[in-house]
């Protein structure tokens, strides 16, 4: 059936949005089989540490890794067992996580995710991970958060709206940014919806105008002058796929 999703944490309240909305109904209809787990379960000192001081020195504290390496261990042992998950790390470190990282992953029977405080997770603990289950170590983007939950609820929600069935209307991830496509590698042109005119604005006629041929055509230089405006680098990846698709059209 659906993907199993296991999250270690020491903030288990943080992904309470995974029972709620668009992952909670994928929950409800057995695609999604999500089980959260406080790491703190793994400790065994009356304090319940999971982290201390960084060796070399420097500021924060660094995840210590005898309760993550359990914690790992006890996630195998409760999942299927003749599969292994892939270990999905963010942080600010990682390779970006982009649509096709998360394509790539929506394709993936069951993923276990790790986040962490953000001076990041004793070096040893991914190291071994990676002797016996494939390890993506994934950044939302270019900017420090405090811990990896939010991150790991941002890619869930990216990952979960890809898995067949999730979506009501399978065609609405079709025309996304960044999805594969004629409309791939360029952001969404404006949406519009009733009224016809809304505090003296119209909508553009184009629309209203039942030529699907140009209507087309004006959501493409749309899509083009916006992506030209916020996403110069864009541009650039698009001209070439273009060119390429031309190419082979050729
Ligand atoms: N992209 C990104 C990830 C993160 C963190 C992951 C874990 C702690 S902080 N910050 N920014």
């Amino acid at each position: 059936h659906g993907m199993r999703i296991d999250v270690v944490t020491i903030f288990p309240e943080y992904l309470e949005p995974l029972n709620v909305s668009l992952v909670g109904k994928a929950r409800a209809r057995g695609q999604l089989d999500v089980h959260l787990h406080d790491l703190r379960s793994w400790t065994h000192d009356v304090h319940r540490t999971v982290d201390d001081t960084p060796y070399g020195g420097g500021p924060g504290m660094v995840m210590k890794p005898e309760p993550w390496g359990e914690a790992l261990d006890a996630v195998r042992a409760a999942g299927p067992a003749d599969q292994v998950p892939t270990l999905v790390v963010p942080t600010p470190s990682g390779v970006p996580f982009t649509q096709e990282l998360a394509q790539e992953l929506a394709a993936r029977p069951w993923l276990a995710f790790a986040p962490a405080r953000y001076e990041g997770i004793d070096r040893r603990v991914i190291e071994e991970a990676a002797t016996r289950m494939p390890v993506v170590e994934a950044s939302i983007g270019d900017y420090v958060l405090a811990g990896g939950e939010v991150a790991v609820l941002v890619m869930v929600e990216a990952i979960a709206r890809l898995l067949p069935g999730v979506l009501g209307n399978a065609e609405s991830h079709r025309d996304d940014s960044f999805a594969p496509g004629a409309m791939a590698d360029l952001l969404e042109g404006p949406v519009y919806t009733k009224p016809a005119e809304w505090r003296g604005r119209a909508v553009p006629e184009v629309l209203l105008s039942g030529n699907h041929g140009r209507i087309a055509r004006w959501r493409r230089e749309q899509a083009f002058t916006r992506t030209l405006a916020n996403r110069p680098d864009l541009v650039a990846r698009w001209r070439l796929s273009a060119f390429d698709k031309k190419e082979r059209e050729a």
